[in-house]
């Protein structure tokens, strides 16, 4: 229940400071409707009576007009000012999630946790935009209720009691299908979040061309089928329950409403008040029903706002990063990792160092830890012991923004952006940069002639280019970037070997002004660099020049590569 009124109050003071011009205009709408069934009670029985006594009261019939002609319009306006208000806080909310998603930092997006929570809080900006509306409803109800048991007062206080109690049950029955709505719709979610990753891999063109080829696509459509009966066989539970609440919430109404009506000609009201009383019970009861369907909608949307605002707030302000340029060393000193859960050390006691002008390599086979000492230098991982240095200093003791700014990094599942060239290169670096950088950042490559409002990705009707290419794209986004170390994970695995050798040839000519780390498995790429460092079991088992490490047959560097030095 403090969830319930927690969130109630949070989206109205959202919709106060987004949209408060909409929220003002729906308050003022519905109170004045919630008068109506009130309203009509006093003037159908004042109009009976008066007819009855021979009178002719062109007053109360105006007022009727007016009030029965103005009930649809207003109702009409009401939903719509609702709906504007409701547009622009999703619009709210989904910018405030993008920048918190934003903000988020790469070890904060190394956790699973992380991912569920950005799906779900995702998924919460709609039901959650809704919600302003209803606390507004929920007391436009109670005050058609007390107008009403007012008005029905004055004639019978009994009936007046009777329509008031029509209240409950509808309150009763919208909070239990709240409450196993709350409990059906995260099954309903998982099982859906599972076939649109299925359905992801049969639409997307890498792994669908894959599927295609190998003929195994039904495969995979299975699963989807499968994800998605389970999610329809637990919504189809959840109609059968809410219809069971609903049906027996309008019955014991229809009761209520019955015994109000006994109660009105067993107490001796005149015909007149009675008309007048049944047709206020009647529009009243329509708004009330609306009241427990308000105060549920609360309720269902109350766990999915706390998902949201929780993450929102968890995620903290972010110092904007500042790239430096110019960094001495950085260096592993006798770091050790361990995997949660793992049973050995990812890492066991690895020291690396390099130094301004340097170029080193990271070599080793899969899994032997290149990977993880690259995410230990930039602050993904944190060591169980040892430290991380950079320039001497303790890089635990630097906040990530700091941190992140010495480095430039390109990881083998670099980011392929389909936006405009432009935009593409220019996300190398965290400010504004002048279309010469980043024309400067494509010099000599594929796009050097290219517009840079040239958009890519074919599904945007933009340029289709090779994988090679956008590993280009993004190279020239550390070039731009320009950072004191560029880290480059396997930087031209889908590189043709001609361009390979220009790009380590530029690498070499201007590697005095930075400190560049190679993760890679290629010999040819391994041949002048300064020092290569050979993993071996999360164990740097040996180090020094590509001549120096093949001179030892007998050691791990001259096994690994004695294929390829073939
Ligand atoms: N997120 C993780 N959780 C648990 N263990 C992990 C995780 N990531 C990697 N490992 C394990 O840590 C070890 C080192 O992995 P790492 O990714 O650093 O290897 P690598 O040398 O980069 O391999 P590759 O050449 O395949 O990229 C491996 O045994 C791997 O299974």
């Amino acid at each position: 229940m403090l969830e319930t009124l927690r969130t109630a109050r949070d989206s109205l003071i959202d919709a106060a400071r987004v949209s408060p011009g909409w929220l003002t205009l729906c308050s003022v709408l519905v109170l004045i409707q919630a008068a109506v069934p009130g309203l009509q009670v006093v003037l159908i029985g004042g109009l009976v009576d008066a007819l009855t006594a021979g009178r002719r009261p062109w007053g109360l019939l105006i007022g009727l007009t007016v009030v029965v002609g103005s009930m649809y319009p207003l109702s009409q306006v009401t939903m719509a000012a609702g709906q504007r208000m409701t547009l622009w806080l999703k619009l709210h909310y989904r910018s405030e999630l993008a920048y918190a998603a934003a903000r988020l930092s790469p070890s904060r997006l190394a956790e699973p946790a992380t991912a569920i929570a950005l799906e779900a809080g995702q998924a919460a900006t709609d039901p959650i935009s809704g919600v302003a509306t209803r606390p507004v409803q929920v007391l436009g109800a109670g005050v058609t209720s007390v107008v009403l048991c007012a008005a029905i007062w004055s004639i019978n206080p009994l009936s007046g009691l009777l329509v008031l109690g029509a209240l409950i049950p509808t309150v009763i029955a919208f909070t239990a299908i709240s409450r196993m709505e709350s409990r059906g719709w995260p099954r309903v979610a998982e099982q859906e979040r599972r076939a649109a990753y299925a359905t992801e891999q049969l639409l997307q063109q890498r792994s669908g061309t894959e599927l295609a080829v190998l003929g195994s696509g039904h495969k995979v459509a299975d699963l989807v089928v499968n994800h998605r009966t389970a999610a329809s066989r637990v919504l189809d539970w959840m109609i059968g329950v809410a219809m069971a609440w609903e049906l027996a919430a309008a019955l014991a109404g229809a009761v209520l409403f019955g015994a109000a009506l006994v109660a009105l000609v067993s107490g001796g009201a005149s015909g007149g008040a009675a008309a007048a009383a049944i047709a206020g019970t009647i529009s009243g009861l329509n708004a009330i029903r609306l009241c427990g369907y308000a105060f549920g909608t609360i309720i269902t949307a109350a766990p999915q706002a706390q998902i949201y605002r929780e993450f929102v707030r968890s995620v903290p302000a972010r110092a904007p990063q500042s790239v430096v340029p110019v960094v001495e060393s950085v260096a592993l000193d006798n770091v050790i990792f361990r995997y949660p859960g793992a049973e050995r050390a990812a890492l066991s006691g690895a020291s690396i160092t390099a130094r301004r002008g340097e170029m080193i390599a990271l070599v080793g086979v899969n899994g032997a830890g290149k990977t993880t000492a690259v995410s230990l230098l930039v602050g993904g991982l944190n060591p169980v012991s040892g430290r991380v240095l950079i320039d001497g200093r303790d890089a635990a003791g630097m906040s990530e923004a700091e941190r992140l700014g010495h480095f430039g990094l390109l990881v083998q599942e670099f980011g392929r952006f389909e936006f405009t060239l432009r935009d593409a290169v220019a996300l190398g670096s965290p400010e504004a940069v002048s279309d010469d950088a980043v024309c400067k950042a494509l010099a000599g490559t594929f796009a050097a002639d290219l517009p840079l409002d040239t958009q890519l990705g074919q599904q945007w009707g933009g340029t289709g280019i090779s994988g090679g290419q956008w590993q280009r794209v993004a190279l020239a986004r550390i070039q731009l970037r320009n950072a004191g170390i560029w880290i480059l994970d396997e930087p031209t695995s889908a590189i043709d070997a001609e361009a390979e050798r220009e790009i380590f040839a530029d690498l070499r000519r201007t590697k005095e002004a930075r400190i560049t780390i190679v993760v890679s498995h290629r010999a040819s790429t391994l041949t002048e660099m300064d020092r290569i460092y050979v993993i071996d079991e999360g164990a740097v088992v040996q180090q020094g020049t590509y001549r120096q490490l093949l001179a030892e047959p007998a050691g791990r560097f001259a096994r690994l590569f004695a294929t390829q030095q073939d």
